[in-house]
């Protein structure tokens, strides 16, 4: 389960003037006199600026919510309303201004444990929250080259990598174990974001942020990948999928939850 609590983001242009502003006061008490009567000026004008329209410099807004285990949570939004920055902020690639994010695991005798993001290294994070980016970045070489590419990290050395298990996904993908000879660089935009999923699906997160995996896809083949992901987050109890889409229809039967984002601040529609 992973449960996020209060976050807020500020984007640059905000940071930018906080920043300028924390430069300004240490130059100003060196200063006195006329220039430094206008530095006071110019900081109130942007604290009033601040104050007045607080949310034209939030990226997401006091966001709070709960990945249950087993479940599938469907995000739905406008375009640039923040939701692959949340999915960024909960992978650990993007840092927050404030807030908790907090994954708890249980072991194999059923003991319960709390990490919370700020106090784990974000390698080790991210082997068990992990986020299927939209634009996927393939390496020079073949499929097969890509999908063992992880296993050369050191987070990832004491697993073995399993070419039967990816010979059955490709198979429920429509794709024949020559798939994996391909070279990377040939693949379609929709062939890349297959190729990136099931290396990320081999190393088993417990959380996985989607963003947009089915964008590049015809509706034949996202349809066998919405089944192929939701039946991957249902093997396991203690897995759990976050899925951000504008395209509803596939997945929508199978969502447990369904969150709408609207200008950084996060509602349940159920
Ligand atoms: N690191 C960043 N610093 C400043 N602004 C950012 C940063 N990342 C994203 N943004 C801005 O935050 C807003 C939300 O972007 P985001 O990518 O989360 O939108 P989205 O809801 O995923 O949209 P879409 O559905 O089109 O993918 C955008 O205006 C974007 O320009």
């Amino acid at each position: 389960m992973l449960e996020f609590k209060s976050i807020c983001i500020h984007n640059k242009r905000s940071m930018s003037v906080e920043l300028s502003q924390q430069n300004r006061s240490t130059t100003a008490s060196t200063l006195s006199g006329t220039y430094y009567r206008w530095l006071t000026k110019i900081k109130n004008n942007n604290n009033q600026e601040a104050v007045s329209a607080p949310h034209q410099h939030s990226l997401i807004s006091d966001v709070s919510g709960k990945l249950l285990s087993g479940q599938v949570t469907v995000l739905t939004g406008a375009s640039g309303s923040g939701k692959s920055v949340l999915l960024r902020v909960l992978a650990g690639l993007l840092p927050m201004d404030s807030g908790e994010v907090c994954l708890q695991s249980v072991d194999p005798l059923h003991n319960p444990s709390y990490h919370s993001i700020h106090d784990t290294v974000p390698t080790q994070w991210r082997t068990q929250v992990s986020l299927l980016a939209q634009r996927p970045q393939l390496l020079e070489g073949s499929v097969l080259d890509n999908l063992q590419m992880p296993y050369n990290l050191q987070a990832h050395q004491h697993r073995n990598f399993d070419m039967d298990w990816h010979i059955t996904q490709l198979s429920s993908l429509g794709r024949s174990a020559d798939f994996l000879q391909q070279e990377a660089n040939y693949l379609s935009g929709g062939e890349r974001q297959l190729v990136n999923t099931l290396r990320l699906l081999q190393l088993s997160p417990q959380v996985l942020l989607l963003d947009e995996p089915t964008a590049a896809l015809d509706s034949e083949v996202s349809t066998q990948l919405v089944h192929l992901l939701v039946n991957w987050a249902r093997a396991e109890t203690q897995r759990t999928l976050l899925w951000v889409t504008h395209d509803t229809q596939d997945v929508m039967p199978f969502a447990d939850q369904h969150w709408s984002m609207q200008a950084g601040v996060l509602s349940k529609v159920f």
